[in-house]
């Protein structure tokens, strides 16, 4: 693999003494789509708050950039663009309101033509660039905040549950711009408990059942994973 840019080692969380996840290792090179698939529980929205520094570690290690969550979360922080399951931003401001006011809490500096060139390539359509976005749909709005990952130069993407709600035309859409940032290097670490979505998208997928990793499954030049294999073992998870 080339440069680690995300990577779980040994990771483990407890709550109240309840081991939620267990030894995780995971690592995720520099332009790489990785999907961690589970389903209800198994402990994907621990990990993802793991590396976003809300939950703490009880063992183990969790780093982005080659910095320790444990003790640069600040600095990490500023290099990763998350994207919850429902990005909501400020509904009473319009798209390029919210990208204005979120740069500025970043201290980035960004002219009116540089935002209208990220609005353009992640194709939200003109007419709603000045519209609020209360107005907005969840493709709409998973667009502004690329556009605004962007705009920060990110390197590294979070995204929970990105597809869910989304219709189809919207569905490739996003992959495709997600294939393309991840071409020009962009890292991408999704959570998500859907087979199919994970398969089309990502480069590698890491099965989580209770908190432990049971099954890695990685594309083959030029293919997609293939679903009935992940299927199959999503299915079959804790059953041996
Ligand atoms: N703050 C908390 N305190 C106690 N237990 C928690 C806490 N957060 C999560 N858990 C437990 O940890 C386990 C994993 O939860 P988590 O939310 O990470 O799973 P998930 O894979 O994201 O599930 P889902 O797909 O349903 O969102 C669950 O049993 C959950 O009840």
């Amino acid at each position: 693999m080339n440069k680690e840019i995300v990577k779980a080692s040994s990771l483990s969380v407890s709550f109240n003494n309840q081991t939620v996840l267990e030894h995780v290792d995971f690592s995720i090179g520099e332009g790489e789509v990785f999907a961690l698939l589970g389903g209800n529980g198994a402990g994907k929205s621990t990990t993802l708050k793991t590396f976003l520094g809300t939950v703490k570690s009880s063992s183990g290690s969790a780093s982005v950039l080659g910095m320790d969550v444990a003790e640069d979360i600040d600095q990490i922080r500023r290099k990763v663009a998350y994207l919850p399951e429902s990005v909501t931003l400020y509904g009473h401001l319009t798209g390029v309101e919210n990208i204005e006011y979120f740069l500025s809490l970043a201290n980035v500096d960004r002219s009116s033509t540089e935002i209208e060139q990220a609005l353009v390539r992640v194709a939200l359509q003109q007419e709603a660039w000045h519209r609020e976005m209360s107005h907005y749909s969840k493709g709409m709005r998973q667009k502004t905040a690329i556009a605004l990952a962007l705009l920060r130069e990110a390197p590294v993407l979070f995204l929970d549950e990105p597809t869910s709600g989304l219709d189809p035309n919207a569905i490739d859409e996003f992959n495709q711009l997600i294939a393309t940032l991840a071409a020009e290097g962009t890292t991408v670490f999704m959570v998500t408990h859907d087979v199919y979505g994970a398969c089309q998208i990502a480069h590698r997928i890491g099965l989580l059942d209770q908190g432990r990793i049971v099954g890695m499954f990685e594309r083959g030049e030029g293919e997609r994973i293939d679903t009935e294999v992940v299927h199959t073992a999503f299915s079959n998870r804790g059953k041996s």
